[in-house]
């Protein structure tokens, strides 16, 4: 798909075609501090990119920049954020609703707050269905049931009927994900979200990532402290410290060859056999 040009502007085009291009990303906290500084990475179609860092290091004021989705207060004060040609920071609110949720998708940590505890999942995710992918109400039933199912969930029907108290973390997060994917996004933005899940659960969910990819060409944008999920799930890496990107470049050799005295760190913090596995490829090869 490319550019819509009838909303917000375009970015200066340039020989660069990836999917997201953020240039100089500069966020500030109301009193004027700079919270984000400088950020800069691309994203290619399909491409898949982790972003780590300690807490407060600006992982998810990063993300929540391209879904137009900052804190109160909180504003971009320079740089470009662009989507598909697309420059994120012209759309008004109205313009938003043709992205985020549809182009943009995005899973979180807390899967249960961003559902409504009172409504069925079901309703939740073929309201989308219907409201916004304008399907009928058959359909959109239908689609629902394929989507939790080919997202490993069980007996869907009754799923559908559950209330978000009724389910696991790990289903509440499948529900969040096909409510995600359901419009079919370019780009899913996922900010911790298997970190509160246990470690099998984890690894599912981490596993739906990688096939809801491979089915739909899905660029990703992983947001995790834990350098094991994003040397399983990424190609590329960001490295964050205090607002800034210290490291970048391909995951494996980021993690197996750090360069930054901060990456060493967080590297050699890590529960080295949880990364092994994923960098022997990569160690071998040094
Ligand atoms: N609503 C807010 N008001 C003021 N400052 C904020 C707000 N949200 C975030 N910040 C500050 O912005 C900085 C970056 O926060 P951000 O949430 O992006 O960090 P993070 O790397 O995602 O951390 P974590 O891993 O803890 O989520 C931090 O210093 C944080 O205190």
């Amino acid at each position: 798909m490319s550019a819509d040009a009838s909303i917000g502007a375009t970015v200066p085009a340039t020989a660069n075609t990836d999917l997201v291009q953020v240039e100089d990303l500069w966020i500030a906290a109301p009193d004027g501090r700079d919270l984000v500084a400088g950020v800069s990475f691309g994203l290619a179609r399909g491409g898949s990119l982790g972003i780590v860092g300690e807490s407060g290091s600006g992982k998810t004021l990063t993300t929540r920049a391209l879904l137009g989705l900052l804190p109160h207060g909180i504003s971009v004060t320079s740089g470009s954020v662009g989507f598909d040609g697309l420059d994120l920071r012209t759309l008004r609110r109205k313009e938003w609703e043709q992205v985020r949720g549809s182009r943009i998708g995005a899973v979180f940590q807390d899967p249960a707050s961003y559902l409504n505890p009172s409504i069925a999942v079901g309703k939740q995710l073929t309201e989308v269905l219907r409201v916004r992918g304008g399907l009928t109400r058959s359909a959109a039933r239908e689609r629902a049931a394929e989507l939790l199912e080919s997202l490993g969930l069980h007996r869907v029907d009754l799923v559908l009927t559950q209330y978000p108290h009724e389910l696991s973390g790990g289903m509440l997060q499948r529900v969040l994900l096909a409510i995600a994917i359901c419009l079919g996004p370019e780009l899913l933005i996922a900010d911790e979200a298997t970190t509160a899940l246990d470690v099998t659960v984890q690894a599912d969910v981490l596993d739906l990532f990688d096939t809801v990819r491979a089915r739909a060409g899905l660029a990703l944008v992983l947001v995790s402290h834990d350098l094991a999920v994003v040397a399983r799930s990424t190609e590329n890496l960001l490295v964050m410290r205090n607002g800034e990107v210290v490291e970048s470049g391909p995951t494996t050799q980021v993690l197996a060859n750090p360069q930054h005295p901060y990456t060493q760190l967080l590297v050699e913090h890590h529960d080295a056999y949880s990364l092994a596995g994923y960098l022997e490829k990569e160690t071998a090869d040094v």
